[in-house]
């Protein structure tokens, strides 16, 4: 796709998020890798404000267009493209489950077989930093490591993936398997989780599940 047809999934993508209700407001920002950096949303411009040319490219050193003013969250959506080859696309939310679980400071265990989903067994949460900031970005670097989606403490969700398409999806899994978390939470119940072994056996059959469908 050449940099317009990317900003416009870009845009579709954002709109999506918001109709899926994981977005609110000005919240959230998504980027796809682009030449040696990355084509990321404005920052603090509504969704439905934003045409192709509102949104903003960022090299890999973080030069970005004169005129135009980048996600406050640059730093990080940088850092996700260094720390991983195999991720083209970033989604970032302030989904209500995935914040209320960012609160709590925990990670998501593996409570379902889905977990998997982020190639790990729970869903981790990375320490607190204001957001916009190099330490926040660090933060996201290690983090992202680890597993596609991360939680970002008192803050909200990152999901990355080959393309936006998935990106998205990944955002959406991860909002209810918080959800289910926080359910099982409120019950004050001790919460079972899956062993070890059992999501090594889902963690090997998810390298291969779904691979006929199209990138
Ligand atoms: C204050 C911002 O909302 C911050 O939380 C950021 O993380 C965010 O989600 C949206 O910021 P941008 O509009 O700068 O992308
Ligand atoms: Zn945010």
């Amino acid at each position: 796709m050449n940099r317009e047809q990317l900003s416009q999934k870009i845009i579709d993508t954002c709109l999506e998020m918001t109709r899926l209700g994981l977005n609110q407001g000005t919240a959230g920002n998504v980027s796809v890798r682009y030449q040696d950096g990355m084509l990321i949303t404005p920052t603090g411009m509504p969704y439905e404000k934003m045409n192709v040319d509102s949104i903003v490219y960022v090299d890999g050193n973080g030069n970005y267009e004169q005129e135009k003013l980048p996600s406050s969250e640059w730093h990080f959506h940088l850092a996700v493209y260094k720390a991983r080859n195999d991720v083209d696309a970033v989604v970032h939310n302030h989904a209500v489950n995935c914040a209320a679980v960012s609160i709590l400071e925990k990670s998501i265990p593996a409570i379902h077989y889905m977990i998997a989903v982020g190639g790990t067994d729970h869903i981790p949460c990375v320490p607190y930093a204001t957001f916009g900031t190099h330490q926040l970005a660090e933060y996201v670097y290690q983090g992202i490591q680890e597993s596609k989606a991360i939680l970002l403490a008192h803050h909200g969700l990152i999901a990355a993936e080959k393309n936006l398409d998935k990106a998205l999806w990944l955002a959406h899994e991860v909002e209810v398997l918080a959800s289910w978390y926080i359910k099982l939470l409120a019950t004050g119940l001790p919460i079972p989780t899956l062993s070890s072994d059992e999501m090594k056996i889902v963690l090997e059959k998810f390298k291969s599940y779904g691979l006929r469908v199209e990138e």
